[in-house]
């Protein structure tokens, strides 16, 4: 699949004068709910109501949606509000369930893009449908995998389509709930400019109170929409009931978020140009300095090759992490970064120093 304009043509046709909104509950509970939501979403800048009909849930036992019998609210959705319906579908049933009840929007979840076999199934009873399909992220970080969905659709002949970025599972404890890892839609975004990307950060935060700064990140990153759950009352949700938002709050957030110029001009680029020349500068300098490092480190590889001692070393590592990260620190860098550049150093010096010793 190659970038084409024609990727976009389904978002330009929609004429929106501020990012596309997608809002609604989690999980579609009752018909007074979803309607309910829907009215006070109407007269908002939120374009497309979405509620979850079937939820694929981590363990059994959970409440898994109510299943197809949501389907005519959100009919009555359409009909009373005139925004536009999307729910998840996960396979062939679902697909032939929300054609017929010819929703708008139909996205696979983070667990369907993991699979290959599942996308395929789904993208097979797609085949040259109109609707606009969207494909979450698979939930490991896998950026060819996320783009081997898109593919399949594509193949399939849809032509509607678009990504939801939606963060990334962690062994770690983090402040998230699924970390966004901002450079795989960032590379996305490189690699198919025109794909609308749709953040989503109520999975992404997994509590209301991140919801703000997640969704001013990804219209700063050029993200062309968000998918926000909204809730009348939050507290009660049948799931995922600590990141839903009211549908007041949801305009606030609206209301604060700043869009911002894709591009620079007149004075402005001038400016920027001045600067970017002088991170042109800077960027070569690092260059330098890491090829200078790196000759260095091909020294110890010769010194450990001809005495025999192993690549590794992790006290010395260790030491350099440590202190680096302390140096970082006192010039405003964060942990995380300092670790992650150092990591990829490392590994560089370690890749070099293998290809030392193993030599004959
Ligand atoms: O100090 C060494 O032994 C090195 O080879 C240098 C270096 C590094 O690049 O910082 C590389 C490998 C070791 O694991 C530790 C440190």
């Amino acid at each position: 699949m190659e970038n084409k304009k024609e990727l976009r043509t389904w978002l330009d046709d929609m004429k929106l004068d501020h990012p596309l909104v997608i809002a609604g509950p989690c999980s579609a509970e009752t018909e007074e709910q979803v309607l309910k939501i829907a009215h006070e979403l109407k007269d908002t800048d939120v374009t497309v109501f979405r509620a979850g009909v079937w939820k694929p849930r981590t363990r059994p036992g959970g409440f898994e949606g109510v299943g197809a019998v949501a389907l005519p609210w959100l009919k009555k959705v359409k009909e009373q509000t005139g925004l536009l319906t999307a729910v998840e579908v996960a396979n062939v049933a679902h697909v032939k369930l929300a054609l017929e009840a010819d929703v708008d929007i139909l996205w696979l979840g983070a667990r369907t893009t993991v699979n290959p076999f599942a996308v395929q199934e789904v993208a097979d009873a797609l085949e040259g449908t109109d609707k606009i399909i969207l494909i979450k992220n698979p939930i490991n970080p896998d950026l060819a995998l996320w783009l081997g969905g898109v593919e399949r659709l594509y193949k399939a002949n849809i032509k509607n389509l678009g990504v939801i970025h939606r963060g990334f599972s962690s062994y770690k404890k983090t402040r998230y709930r699924n970390v966004p890892q901002w450079q795989l839609p960032i590379e996305l975004k490189r690699q198919f400019p025109d794909l609308p990307i749709i953040n989503d950060p109520s999975h992404i935060c997994g509590n209301r109170t991140g919801i703000q700064e997640i969704s001013q990140i990804a219209l700063d990153l050029n993200f062309e929409g968000l998918m926000i759950e909204t809730h009348i009352t939050p507290d009660d949700a049948w799931s995922d009931a600590a990141q839903q938002i009211t549908p007041a709050r949801l305009v606030e957030i609206m209301n604060d978020l700043k869009v911002r110029k894709p591009k620079a001009e007149g004075e402005t680029l001038d400016q920027l140009q001045q600067l970017r020349a002088e991170i042109d500068v800077i960027d070569n300098h690092i260059i330098d300095t890491l090829a200078e490092r790196m000759k260095v480190a091909v020294q110890i590889g010769e010194v450990k090759k001809s005495k025999n001692i192993s690549v590794l070393q992790d006290a010395r590592w260790g030491e350099i992490l440590q202190n680096m990260v302390a140096v970082g620190e006192k010039s405003g860098l964060s942990q995380d970064f300092i670790e992650s550049v150092f990591k990829a150093i490392h590994q560089e010096s370690i890749n070099k120093q293998e290809e030392i010793v193993t030599s004959k």
